[in-house]
């Protein structure tokens, strides 16, 4: 037994687990390990786990893994939280280039605490399918446009399960985002999340919320698009460009502290 320290971050209502693992202690490849400090009822509980790492070309380097204990790919909201949490320890100020699992983020924090993350670029047309728009924002994402005044009623984590491992998506898995278009121009787009490798609706997706906006561009959202989640707002801000990539995307929003401790591993 060994004694783990931690920190507990959200991000509307995302939450991570974070470790400060500067000294590159943590064994990556103990799924069963993230798996037991991710569950809800017998660990500390949230939807991924976070390593802060030191890296030689960059401020840091963010391992995000999902709550099944396995190497997830970006995590929008876990990209705040994590620069939050490096200007907490005194990695970084306000401003900083890191890497993730999809290349290098810049990411900046704002005096009242929003942390503008910029996401990757995503380039080539948006893939029109059967079961909705995919694009990938550094994950896989699914969006779906939903029927007006059905969104609050719909049982995100059954439709989302039966398309996750429907034969399309079951090998790879898919993040699906259930989207409903604001009534009035100027009010936010809704989105509810069924995330892979937490195989359950969560309240927030920074990745998904990201390809909503994207995809919503192509129905007459301008940037920056806000984004309700039940977790809480987020915005993102784009440059559209004429054969159908975006640039210059940032997803802006909170990232909080919510605790400190320690847990016999
Ligand atoms: N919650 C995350 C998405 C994680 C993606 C993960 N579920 C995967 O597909 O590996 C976010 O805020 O972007």
């Amino acid at each position: 037994m060994s004694t783990l320290s931690f920190y507990k971050y959200q991000g509307t209502g995302n939450d991570f687990v974070m470790v400060d693992d500067r000294s590159q202690q943590f064994d990556a490849s103990n799924h069963q390990l993230v798996r037991f400090l991710c569950d809800r009822r017998r660990g500390i509980g949230a939807d991924g786990l976070i390593l802060l790492r030191l890296h030689p070309q960059y401020d840091f380097e963010m391992v995000y893994f999902n709550a099944d204990g396995y190497l997830g790919s970006m995590c929008g909201n876990g990209g705040r939280c994590t620069v939050a949490f490096a200007r907490q320890v005194g990695v970084i100020e306000n401003e900083t280039k890191f890497l993730a699992a999809d290349g290098p983020h810049e990411a900046r924090i704002d005096a009242d605490g929003t942390v503008h993350l910029r996401m990757q670029d995503v380039l080539g047309q948006q893939e029109v399918e059967e079961y909705g728009v995919f694009l990938d924002t550094g994950s896989p994402h699914l969006v779906r446009f939903q029927p007006m005044s059905t969104l609050a009623e719909l049982n995100v984590y059954s439709e989302g399960r039966a398309i996750r491992y429907n034969e399309r998506f079951r090998e790879k898995g898919t993040n699906i985002n259930f989207v409903e278009a604001p009534v009035v121009p100027g009010q936010p787009w809704q989105v509810r999340t069924y995330e892979r490798g937490v195989e359950d609706e969560t309240l927030s997706c920074g990745t998904g919320v990201t390809a909503v906006a994207l995809a919503a561009s192509r129905r007459g959202a301008t940037s920056p698009v806000h984004l309700r989640t039940p977790g809480g707002d987020l915005r993102v801000a784009f440059d559209a460009k004429p054969d159908g990539s975006f640039t210059n995307i940032f997803l802006s929003g909170p990232a909080t502290r919510v605790f400190d401790g320690s847990i016999e591993v």
